[in-house]
């Protein structure tokens, strides 16, 4: 379980599903690193770009690396909200994040544990379209293939 709250993880620092989100300032302010902001000015933060930066994650920041969220015993470690922003950060964070981290765990689960999912067409690149939310351009199109009842006791 710690592994798939890895990988969960792992794909909305890369692949966040509100890539940009937008602030309204209430009033004049200062930020951390000395940036000046006017009443009324809109800040954008952008987790798409931020899971990607290497000063962030390091080197290796664009790859799906679910081991990075482990300890040395196998342990899911959570990051800064701050750092990994998919879920917003502060006292407005998503209320519904552990909701959505169980909702994503069943699925995984059920739909892993009885199905094998291949990419319809391999030499077909995956695109993706930026807008409130993060879409696939044209869908996702996979051929899926039930796993045998052996398989499925084995990968349980
Ligand atoms: C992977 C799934 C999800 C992601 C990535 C996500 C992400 C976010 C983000 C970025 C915000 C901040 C939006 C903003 O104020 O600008 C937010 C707010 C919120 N989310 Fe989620 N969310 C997810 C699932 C859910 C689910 C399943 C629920 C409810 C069951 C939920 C309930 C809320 C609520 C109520 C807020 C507003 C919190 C507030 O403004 O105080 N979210 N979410």
């Amino acid at each position: 379980m710690h592994y798939l709250h890895a990988a969960l993880s792992e794909t909305l620092r890369l692949y966040p599903a509100v890539p940009v989100d937008a602030k309204i300032c209430f009033s004049d302010d200062t930020l951390p690193d000395g940036f000046s902001v006017n009443k009324g000015d809109m800040i954008l933060y952008v987790p798409y770009a931020m899971g990607r930066m290497k000063a962030l994650w390091g080197n290796d920041a664009e790859e799906f690396r679910p081991e990075r969220w482990l300890n040395e015993n196998g342990h899911y470690q959570p990051k800064s909200p701050f750092i990994f922003t998919a879920f917003q950060a502060g006292p407005r964070i998503c209320l519904g994040k552990d909701f959505a981290y169980r909702q994503m765990k069943i699925f995984s689960m059920i739909l892993l544990g009885s199905c094998k999912f291949k990419l319809n067409d391999e030499s077909k690149p995956v695109r993706y379209k930026t807008a409130l939310t993060l879409h696939i351009e044209g869908g996702l199109h996979l051929r899926v293939h039930p796993r045998s009842s052996h398989e499925a006791t084995v990968n349980a």
